[in-house]
């Protein structure tokens, strides 16, 4: 049977949340009460389609982080949990989750038909913790269908331009005005064939995978190893935890809902 693991990337600092973030990394900042990285998970689970999640968590908070998952599975639920320590970047934290795929799936006796970690690998990110199950399950079963690589995105509202560097007086000259109808804004799951996920990450490694180097998306290095990625439909609620601002939209969210 065809194996699908998510890599949750929880190993972030959250150092844009600033105070918001009551210094705590990010993944453990409560939601409505709930901390992100647990609020992501459940998600995952409620999705349905997944074998095992292996979530990526920063070194000097080991412990806080699994007992957040007792008995090694997502609460409520019966989907196993690895917790790995991650990487200085978010590229290698997704590396080391690829790392915690085999020993993750060796315990639970499930195995890769295609002799990759997985089958299929879903990266997500703790800071999308509201996405809906249904587009998780949408970019689980494209892959399954046959895309080798699928990212949900959504259309964008605001006109992009790009800008040269910021000059003395704090203003940056236009350099073009982008075909906003071609834009896309990219969000998380993303998901893969295990075994071109597992080449793309060796690739990047090659090329540094350090703060200089290091890609902010999967499918970029996907992308750069000449390999299709393909965008299906996201969710206004997939959107990325990552300021003061976006903290409060998704308290307010949750509570509007709760008082529907
Ligand atoms: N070294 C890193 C950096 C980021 N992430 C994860 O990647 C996701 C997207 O990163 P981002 O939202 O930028 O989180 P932070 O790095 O925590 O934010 P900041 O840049 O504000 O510190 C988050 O779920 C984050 O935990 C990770 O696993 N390892
Ligand atoms: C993966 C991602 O969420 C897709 O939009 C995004 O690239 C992460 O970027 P960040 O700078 O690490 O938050």
């Amino acid at each position: 049977m065809v194996s699908s693991v998510a890599v949750l990337t929880a190993a972030g600092s959250g150092t844009r949340l600033g105070p918001a973030g009551a210094g705590l990394p990010k993944g453990l900042v409560p939601l409505a009460g709930e901390p992100l990285v647990l609020r992501a998970a459940r998600g995952l689970a409620a999705a349905g389609c997944l074998d095992g999640v292996v979530v990526t968590v920063p070194a000097g908070s080991l412990a806080e982080f699994r007992a957040l998952f007792p008995g090694d599975v997502v609460p409520g639920s019966a989907l196993p949990v690895a917790v790995v320590v991650g990487g200085a970047t978010r590229q290698a934290s997704v590396a080391a989750g690829l790392r915690g795929i085999r020993p993750l799936l060796a315990s639970t006796g499930s195995t890769s038909e295609s002799g990759a970690c997985a089958d299929v690998v879903l990266v997500h990110d703790a800071a999308r913790c509201l996405t809906p199950p249904e587009v998780i399950r949408a970019v689980d079963a494209a892959v399954r269908a046959g895309r080798r690589a699928v990212v949900p995105a959504v259309a964008v509202t605001d006109t992009i331009k790009q800008t040269g560097p910021t000059e003395a007086d704090g203003a940056a000259a236009v350099t073009a005005t982008l075909h906003r109808a071609a834009l896309r804004a990219v969000q998380t799951p993303q998901g893969f064939a295990g075994l071109l996920l597992e080449d793309a990450h060796a690739a990047g490694a090659e090329h540094g995978g350090d703060e200089a180097t290091a890609l902010s998306d999967d499918a970029g290095l996907v992308e750069a190893m000449g390999e299709q990625v393909y965008v299906v439909p996201g969710h206004e609620r997939a959107l990325k935890i990552t300021t003061p601002v976006d903290l409060a939209l998704a308290e307010l969210l949750l509570s509007t809902e709760e008082g529907a």
